[in-house]
């Protein structure tokens, strides 16, 4: 069946029909990662917008379902240039082109993702719709779409209730193994007890805490500090999530009670803008974002830099955060913009990438044992 991608400038592009049939308004986003697409789909920050694949070729290692970042995928649509038909890989389970209609997510395939992606990265991101119908009415759609605005995202992504883990059960899966190896670090188990706050959280980060011998609370996004300190835990990580940060007010509350306490904390991405905004920082949205595995970051302090996983669309405006109050950790080595902050005077840091990976290189994977290091301290310290 034929679909058609109709942009807020009034470009239209004709493809075929992957996934549902149904019509979907959505922010468009590319994304340059060449493997990944499960990890991308099933990560919750997508919630909201529909994610072009630049690399042309995707689903040829079929769905393997351990792969997943969540429970279910969270893209509003998908659009890629190629869907494999037949996968090859002895893990797969069904094809990109099932997962998608069992998902009731709509896609195309078939399009000219590069002249997309021009059209993005020159006129910035914008809304769109994938549509089966051939008869729509384009100057009405693109009012439509310069009306529509991705809102809510949070709360929609968050879990429901608090959820607790035990590093002892945790059982890696073989994507696991395949990616840590003998690297899993031999902590002793349930050493420290971690509060995730979810607000859109990729599991990896919940896994690369546990398998570092840490237990793991997971709390819904708009929990009260007061409950998770009742909880007593000894390090705090913030997650990555869609949407506007600004939106966040109410979590921006309770942010600035934890940054009060002793209690460390590392936060991601989402996690990473919130505590700048909760410190007086501000945000600003980029242009067409960062969203790849091949974002160069470089470590102010050393001057190394490590290759990242990236999805975010906003950024913490450069200047905006006090000196006295932070000092820059990371920043992007393609185009400078902040990539990470350490708190002065406070056990708390944060960063703009992913170090949790999935999809992506794990370099950054260690800043998870520097979370337990400063874990470790303020114990020790007590
Ligand atoms: N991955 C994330 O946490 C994304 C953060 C935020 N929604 C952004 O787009 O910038």
């Amino acid at each position: 069946m034929q679909a058609f991608l109709i942009l807020e400038d009034g470009n239209v592009f004709a493809g075929t029909s992957i996934g549902s049939t149904r019509d979907v308004i959505s922010e468009i986003v590319f994304n340059t990662s060449m493997t990944g697409y499960l990890e991308i789909l099933t990560d919750p920050s997508y919630a909201g917008q529909a994610v072009v694949m630049t690399y042309p070729l995707i689903g040829n290692y079929g769905v393997c379902y351990e792969d997943m970042e969540s429970r279910k995928p969270w893209v509003d649509g998908y659009i890629v240039r190629e869907i494999a038909r037949r996968p090859s890989n002895f893990r797969s389970e069904d094809t990109i082109e099932y997962f998608l209609k069992k998902n009731d997510i709509p896609g195309i395939a078939g399009i000219d993702t590069r002249a997309l992606t021009k059209i993005l990265r020159e006129k910035g991101t914008m809304n769109g719709m994938i549509t089966c119908k051939e008869d729509v009415d384009i100057e009405k759609a693109v009012k439509e779409l310069k009306a529509h605005k991705v809102t809510g995202v949070v709360k929609k992504v968050t879990c429901k209730e608090k959820k607790s883990y035990l590093a002892k059960e945790f059982v890696p899966t073989s994507a696991d193994l395949a990616r840590s190896g003998l690297k899993v670090r031999p902590y002793k188990t349930g050493h420290y007890k971690v509060a995730l706050l979810d607000y859109g959280s990729k599991d990896n980060i919940k896994d690369c805490l546990l398998k570092r011998g840490c237990d793991v609370t997971v709390y819904p996004a708009l929990t009260k500090a007061e409950e998770i300190f009742a909880d007593n835990p000894d390090g705090i990580m913030l997650s990555n999530g869609p949407g506007d940060p600004k939106e966040c007010v109410e979590v921006i509350e309770e942010i600035k009670k934890m940054y009060q306490r002793d209690v460390p904390i590392f936060a991601i991405c989402l996690g990473h803008q919130l505590m700048a905004l909760a410190c007086g920082g501000d945000t600003r949205k980029l242009k067409y974002g960062h969203r790849g595995a091949n974002h160069p970051v470089k470590d102010l302090k050393t001057g190394r830099v490590y290759i990242s996983s990236q999805n975010h669309g906003y950024v913490v405006e450069d200047g905006t955060l006090k000196k006295e109050v932070a000092e820059k950790y990371f920043i992007n080595a393609n185009d400078g913009t902040i990539e990470g902050y350490h708190y002065l005077g406070k056990n708390v840091f944060t960063v703009q990438f992913h170090p949790e990976a999935c999809a992506g290189p794990q370099d950054s994977e260690f800043l998870f044992d520097e979370f337990i290091n400063m874990m470790e301290v303020q114990v020790c310290q007590k």
